[in-house]
């Protein structure tokens, strides 16, 4: 069957309409001719791509299309960005909510300072890269444009400390983040280090100049502390705590949600993680920083006591789907900012709507769930003066938003 594909679908398939309903095919773009072959040999591509649309360009990555990490590459800017705005979009339009979409905040190749690779092993060889889409299958890489040069360089050691630290049995993770002194490798899903291991990947890590290398939250060794710059705060940050996944994506989440908060005396900052939002708040507002971490809130502790000139930080641990602040405890509160995981913070929108606290920035990573936290606060009384979406996941199907309310 032959069939021009028409759109993209919200993980970044084209999407053709067929005699039975909607056709998903991977790494297809609108404007692709496709000649859809069901009875090919297993193994091999569904399709063959007859046409080209004109919105096609050449991929930066020698693994795009067998690599799950990115979706998108094979795509214009202008239809990249505006399928990432559209995810926004379509969310609110679903949820019920009329409102404006503010252009996509994007991010730029090899900026982003995060990953999360995963290492198993195949008879005798060892493979570390990124899963396939939505497999279990590893794709071995050399090459990843998203992220920033230091970690790209440093795959060559990543794979030797792989061979270190894999436990036959299960894959290996290595998240690794790019801090301002030097290469942060927190190890999970590892096997039991015996001492000679242990030594090894010391001396390796040693060797090629980390920060810090942990296993299962133990540190086995620190150079020196591996520290995060919140415009002018530098936080120490705990094996494993959350980062946003580019810097200038955060700093421009956080220009939007400063801007609408100047003024606030006393803001809360829910799921606050290492004070990414509370930090620089805390340059003209007292801030109380809510959040399940503890390692998280002590280094925003430390990161406040550090500074000089900042404003009183209060911390709280708490978990904050079972027991969101009842709103009669936000009353105390001028500003409100939360961040929550992708599930959003649907009870904790019900007691913000209730508590009439002035002004709101809502940060999310899933436009349906926001949309759904944002339709509680419109119910509420509030009034969405902003939305807007930011691009940390270059070239997949991930969009984040800040959206800005007050009271109507
Ligand atoms: C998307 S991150 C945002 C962190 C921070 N605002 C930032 O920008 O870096 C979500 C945060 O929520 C925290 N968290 C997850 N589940 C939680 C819960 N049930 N209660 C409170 N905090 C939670 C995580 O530890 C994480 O720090």
């Amino acid at each position: 069957m032959r069939v021009t594909i028409d759109s993209l679908g919200a993980r970044g398939d084209g999407v053709a309409q067929g005699g039975e309903g909607p056709i998903y095919l991977p790494f297809t773009l609108p404007g692709d001719v496709v000649e859809i072959a069901a009875d090919r040999p297993a193994g091999h591509s569904r399709f063959e791509l007859v046409e080209p649309s004109p919105t096609r360009r050449e991929p930066a990555c020698p693994h795009f299309g067998t690599c799950g990490g990115c979706d998108l590459q094979h795509a214009n800017d202008e239809l990249y960005r505006s399928f990432k705005h559209g995810l926004v979009v379509t969310a609110l339009q679903r949820g019920g909510i009329d409102a404006e979409v503010a252009p996509l905040v994007a991010c730029a190749p090899h900026s982003r300072r995060r990953v999360t690779l995963t290492a198993v092993r195949v008879g005798n060889r060892m493979l570390l890269g990124y899963n396939a889409a939505r497999s279990n299958v590893v794709v071995p890489i050399t090459a990843c444009p998203i992220t920033l040069p230091a970690i790209e360089a440093a795959l060559p050691f990543l794979r030797r400390l792989a061979e270190l630290l894999i436990d036959r049995k299960r894959p290996l993770k290595l998240l690794v983040t790019a801090t301002t002194s030097g290469l942060d490798i927190a190890a999970s899903d590892a096997a039991r280090l015996v001492e000679k291991t242990r030594q090894r990947a010391v001396a390796l890590a040693l060797e090629a100049g980390i920060a810090r290398l942990s296993v299962s939250g133990e540190i086995l060794v620190q150079a020196r502390p591996p520290v995060v710059d919140f415009s002018g705060v530098a936080v120490e940050l705990p094996p494993g705590a959350f980062l946003q996944a580019v810097g200038s994506v955060e700093a421009a989440m956080a220009d939007l949600v400063l801007a609408h908060l100047a003024g606030a005396k006393r803001v809360a900052d829910f799921f606050s993680g290492c004070g990414t939002f509370s930090l620089r708040l805390l340059r003209k507002s007292a801030v109380h920083a809510v959040e399940s971490e503890a390692s998280a809130l002590a280094a925003q502790d430390r990161a406040q006591r550090a500074t000089k000139g900042l404003k009183p930080l209060t911390t709280e641990r708490r978990d904050l789907f079972r027991r969101p602040v009842p709103a009669k405890e936000l009353k105390r509160f001028d500003g409100i900012v939360f961040d929550p995981p992708r599930s959003g913070a649907e009870g904790l929108a019900r007691e913000i709507a209730a508590s009439g606290v002035a002004r709101v920035a809502a940060v999310s990573c899933n436009p349906t769930t926001l949309a759904r936290d944002l339709k509680i606060l419109l119910d509420g009384g509030y009034r969405l003066s902003s939305i807007t979406p930011l691009d940390q996941f270059l070239w997949s199907h991930h969009v984040e938003a800040v959206a800005l309310l007050d009271r109507a």
